[in-house]
């Protein structure tokens, strides 16, 4: 076999070109039942020009044209039949391919570890799995269709070999012409077609962002820059777009010239020939004709750029579906667990920076846990890891024993609940957006309100024109009010292990207070983790986890790190003369089922 060198080697290699052919095995009856029709109707417009001479023949020498005549008819309306059917199959293949792909890359998206899905942008996510999934959903019906205008035109030629080889020979003395402007134009829009599409995604990301900064666009009054930071990548649009067409238009314009100066040539010898005596009148007619299906070749230029695009967008698509995956294991948590949970070696590196090193720690069963420290020390990274929203680079982390990746996925979401800063609510109302993971019963009923009690939101949710049944977007709520929803959504959720990842930052220091006595005394879960800033919530769990860049610098309840002045830097300044206060009084810390809880000093 040669082997494939160059341009086309590189094409092949990329993983938009593998990608583009497991979307062709992926529909493969459809894809082949479309290169059946158009292979067929092929073979028909292929018989039609020879039966059309014979019948031509048969009128000028006065036989009888009964039987071609309606095997003329027969093949036209076979051909007209089949390539209906092999356009409605394209439309059903690409739609199939491209429910496919978009599928896969959004289960990829969703399966994926969050730090990992948040390095696409919303924008640049929606150009993926809209535009650019129909574009290579379009790639398996181009590929039939290309695979399927060759033999045509190489049907042609052979045919025209069989009526005179002078024909022939004069049709091939104009082909590498014809292959030139092919190769030129699938070159030269391969690469601006991938560089439209990227300025595309470029321009959604960038309204992405806008639109979820518009207050801060509105209150800085940055509405003209931020516009013009938006469209500033259309001029290279347009540039790539002309590129496009002008590839394309040149393409259409030297085939068109070229398609029938061949045609015309090839009957030019063809009529030498007739004058010669060599073929007649019907062998000419049928030769025009097959000159005219040979020269049709310039016709692939049309499924050849739709493939193009399509590996394109299948390259860009291959970003979402390498995402990696949260596997899941098959084992369940010991029912009786106490919610303990251990990480040993615990390390996290995120884009090449150590983010958690070495990290060991023995969290009771039952127990408040405060993770503190300053800004960008680690805690969410912690907390993620601890509840399984992304697995460590090195070690391991356990609940009641078991790893958590052998945990298997209903188990874990049922046992984790998390509640974040910015909470995101799903579901058509407030009752269905507090129990996500549950039918909505009596007994789901109850616990959503009991859940919202717990979380202070019972009383604004009461004052909602339609209570509980308010969709969750015709709210409009404050950033407190939405905390206490999605705390009222993880205190319903709530069985082992409850993990508040700065939850609590946007309300005010009363309700905070009620948050965290209901979260003690109201609350299912058998252990809390609680990712705080302020002194009151440290104070008031059995036992503070401090970080400092990445590192543990101390585990032990709140009094005893409290002598470090390092930890009461955490709170206030070291330089402010002001002694950190609390700023209410703690809640009463439930005491560890497994007894004490380990400590370590500070510089552990
Ligand atoms: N995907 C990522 N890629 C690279 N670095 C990351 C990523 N996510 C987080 N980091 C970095 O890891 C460090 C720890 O981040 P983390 O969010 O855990 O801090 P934090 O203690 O929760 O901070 P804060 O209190 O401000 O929320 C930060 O320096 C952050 O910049």
């Amino acid at each position: 076999m040669v082997p494939i060198r160059g341009p086309a080697a590189r094409a092949t290699r990329s993983p938009g070109f593998r990608l583009l052919v497991r979307l062709v095995r992926q529909s493969g009856p459809g894809t082949i039942a479309v290169l059946g029709c158009t292979l067929a109707s092929a073979a028909a417009s292929l018989a039609t020009p020879a039966v059309v001479g014979r019948v031509l023949d048969a009128l000028l020498h006065h036989g009888a044209v009964g039987r071609p005549l309606g095997l003329c008819a027969a093949l036209m309306t076979a051909e007209v039949v089949l390539d209906a059917v092999a356009a409605r199959l394209t439309g059903g293949v690409a739609a199939h391919a491209t429910a496919w792909v978009r599928h896969r890359a959004m289960a990829r998206l969703l399966g994926a570890p969050p730090g990992d899905a948040a390095r696409f942008t919303p924008g640049s996510v929606a150009t993926r799995l809209t535009a650019n999934a129909a574009e290579a959903g379009s790639g398996p019906p181009a590929a039939a269709a290309l695979a399927a205008a060759l033999p045509l035109p190489v049907g042609a030629v052979i045919a025209l070999a069989v009526i005179d080889p002078w024909t022939a020979a004069a049709f091939a003395a104009g082909l590498p012409l014809l292959v030139l402007v092919l190769r030129a134009f699938a070159r030269t829009s391969s690469h601006s077609v991938a560089r439209y599409q990227h300025i595309q995604s470029q321009v959604a990301s960038r309204l992405g962002e806008a639109l979820s900064g518009a207050r801060t666009i509105a209150a800085a009054g940055l509405f003209a820059p931020e516009r013009d930071r938006v469209l500033a990548p259309l001029p290279a649009l347009a540039e790539q777009g002309a590129l496009m067409w002008r590839a394309h238009g040149k393409a259409v314009a030297h085939s068109s010239v070229l398609m029938p100066l061949l045609t015309t040539w090839v009957l030019a010898v063809g009529g030498l020939r007739l004058a010669a005596g060599v073929i007649s009148v019907g062998d000419l007619l049928a030769a025009s004709r097959y000159a005219a299906l040979a020269a049709g070749l310039g016709a692939v230029a049309g499924p050849l750029g739709t493939l193009v695009r399509a590996r394109a967008a299948a390259g860009r698509l291959t970003g979402l579906i390498a995402l990696p995956e949260l596997g899941y294991g098959r084992r369940a948590l010991p029912p009786d667990g106490a919610g303990t949970v251990d990480l040993r070696g615990v390390c996290v590196v995120r884009d090449g920076r150590t983010v958690l090193r070495d990290v060991d720690l023995h969290v009771p069963g039952g127990a408040t846990v405060a993770v503190v420290g300053r800004s960008g020390a680690g805690k969410s990274a912690l907390a993620a890891v601890m509840g399984r929203l992304a697995d460590p680079t090195e070690g391991h982390v356990l609940l009641d024993g078991v790893d958590l990746r052998e945990v298997d996925r209903a188990s874990l979401r049922q046992a984790v609940a998390f509640a974040f800063a910015r909470p995101f609510l799903f579901g058509d109302t407030l009752t269905a957006a507090l129990s996500p993971c549950t039918s909505a019963g009596g007994a789901a009923l109850a616990r959503v309100r009991e859940a919202a009690r717990a979380a202070s939101a019972e009383p604004f949710v009461r004052l909602l024109p339609r209570g509980y049944d308010t969709p969750p977007g015709a709210a409009s709520l404050s950033g407190g009010e939405l905390q206490r929803l999605g705390l009222a959504r993880a205190f319903a959720q709530a069985q082992r292990l409850l993990i508040l990842d700065d939850a609590t930052s946007s309300l005010d220091t009363v309700t905070e207070q009620r948050v965290q006595h209901a979260l003690t005394h109201t609350v299912r879960a058998r252990t809390r983790v609680v990712v705080a800033h302020r002194l009151a919530t440290a104070a008031g769990a059995d036992l503070v986890v401090w970080l400092e860049n990445g590192t543990v610098r101390g585990v032990g309840p709140h009094h005893s790190l409290e002598r470090h002045p390092g930890y009461r830097a955490v709170f206030t300044p070291p330089d402010s003369g002001v002694r950190p206060e609390r700023d209410h009084a703690p809640g009463p810390g439930r005491t560890p089922e497994s007894g004490a809880a380990p400590t370590s000093g500070p510089g552990r």
